[in-house]
């Protein structure tokens, strides 16, 4: 079966061996799985954690593992770590997926955000540059920052006009906010380890390709705090809230809930990144938006939407007050900025590789807090039921 797969231009699929750093977060782990359930490849995982792959690493219960000699886990900080050059060698792809990507991050901890998506991924960059190997890059949608449309007074008709939102990979400028707004170090970081792939291509021939996700969401995203992941922290807005819908807690609307998103269902973008892998020829030398346009929603409605989903899945009441506002340096602390709305432009990706998105933000809901759900409720009632330590 496997060996019968076609690109898009009809030529025979090789199987291929992946170096995939940051196997076994969020994007790795579904990433992974697609690989070894739907295609022939091989994938070196490298990754400080491996939790969210498990199940791709051991035998289930029947003792059955079909990708057993597809797969390999290796666990190594990239920061620190002279096995990287062999992994990368013995590979025909890179895929670098590692980072700190959580907003909370980027104004309270903004070096190791810096350290993180821009030093720590010289490295990678250079051995695939210097042994000619191809990398697959996750920059982020943030680098666009904020829109143009955003600096016109608030009741300008042009704030109406595409052309004051829509995210172009090679056109739209890139406007983020003063230094003081540490929030913006991770875009910066982000948008110069870009550049600095972009020059390899130019100046040594690196063949690359620069994704930037959209607000991807789906299970396994991120932690649910005090159940999983780190003991501190404050994950991306997905798990947020299903935290305070899993506790019954009210969600919590930073400076109003007042800001636009797209989100995307993982396994959509999964297919966008499939495509990639698979069609060298359309991808090498592309930064391609992966997003899902018809998903846009405020912040606000997306707490009232996944109110809903999670009342209809649970089966529980919604709470008389489910929303409260919060200000954002009570949320996020000193230095926190924000994105005003995120559009991606669909051009690049629909003309090199024919891709869209198919599921609406309900339905990923749907699904996504489903997971949540079975996978979490118990747990939290347990967390609950604990007397606290006097
Ligand atoms: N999920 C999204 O919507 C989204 C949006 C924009 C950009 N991105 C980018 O996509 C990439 C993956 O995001 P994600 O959502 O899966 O995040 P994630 O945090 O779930 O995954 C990142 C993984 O990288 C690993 N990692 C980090 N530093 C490492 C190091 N030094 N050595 C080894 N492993 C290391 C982490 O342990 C983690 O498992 C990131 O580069 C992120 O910036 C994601
Ligand atoms: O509890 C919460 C959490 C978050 N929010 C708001 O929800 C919005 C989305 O927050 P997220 O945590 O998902 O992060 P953002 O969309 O701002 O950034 C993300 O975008 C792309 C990636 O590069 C990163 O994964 C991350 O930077 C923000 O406006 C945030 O202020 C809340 O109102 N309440």
């Amino acid at each position: 079966m496997a060996s019968e797969r076609v690109d898009l231009d009809g030529n025979l699929i090789k199987s291929i061996t992946i170096c995939m750093i940051g196997a076994g977060g969020f994007i790795g782990s579904h990433l992974c799985e697609k690989l070894m359930s739907e295609t022939p490849h091989k994938v070196l995982a490298v990754d400080v954690y491996n939790d969210k792959i498990k199940h791709l690493l051991e035998p289930s219960a029947s003792g059955e593992l079909p990708w057993a000699d597809r797969i390999q886990f290796h666990r190594l900080n990239i920061k620190n770590d002279s096995r990287l050059e062999g992994l990368i060698k013995m590979a025909d792809l890179t895929i670098n997926l590692a980072a700190i990507c959580t907003p909370a991050d980027y104004n309270t901890r903004p070096l190791d955000t810096i350290y993180s998506n821009f030093i720590d991924a010289l490295p990678v960059v250079k051995y695939c540059s210097e042994n000619s190997k191809r990398l697959i890059h996750f920059s982020t949608c943030e680098v666009y920052g904020k829109t143009i449309g955003c600096f016109l007074p608030k009741d300008s008709p042009l704030r109406q006009d595409p052309a004051y939102y829509v995210l172009s990979e090679d056109a739209s400028p890139c406007i983020f906010g003063p230094i003081e707004k540490q929030r913006w170090s991770y875009a910066c970081a982000k948008q110069l380890i870009e550049r600095l792939i972009y020059a390899e291509g130019a100046e040594n021939g690196l063949e690359f390709t620069i994704v930037r996700p959209f607000n991807w969401i789906g299970p396994r995203m991120d932690f649910i705090p005090g159940i999983d992941g780190p003991s501190e922290g404050v994950p991306r807005v997905l798990a947020c809230f299903s935290n305070n819908l899993l506790r019954r807690e009210p969600l919590k609307l930073v400076d109003g809930g007042q800001s636009q998103r797209t989100f995307i269902y993982i396994k959509d973008a999964i297919e966008a990144v499939l495509l990639m892998i698979e069609n060298p020829a359309r991808a090498n030398g592309q930064i391609f938006n992966v997003g899902n346009p018809n998903n846009e929603v405020t912040v606000k409605q997306l707490a009232e939407m996944m109110t809903q989903v999670y009342s209809k899945v649970s089966g529980e009441s919604s709470l008389e007050t489910p929303t409260i506002d919060v200000s954002s340096k009570e949320f996020y602390g000193e230095g926190y900025d924000d994105s005003d709305k995120r559009i991606p432009d669909m051009t690049i990706i629909n003309r090199q590789l024919g891709w869209n998105p198919k599921t609406s933000l309900w339905d990923l809901l749907e699904s996504t807090l489903t997971y949540q759900h079975r996978t979490y409720a118990e747990a939290i009632k347990k967390a609950i039921s604990k007397p606290v330590a006097s």
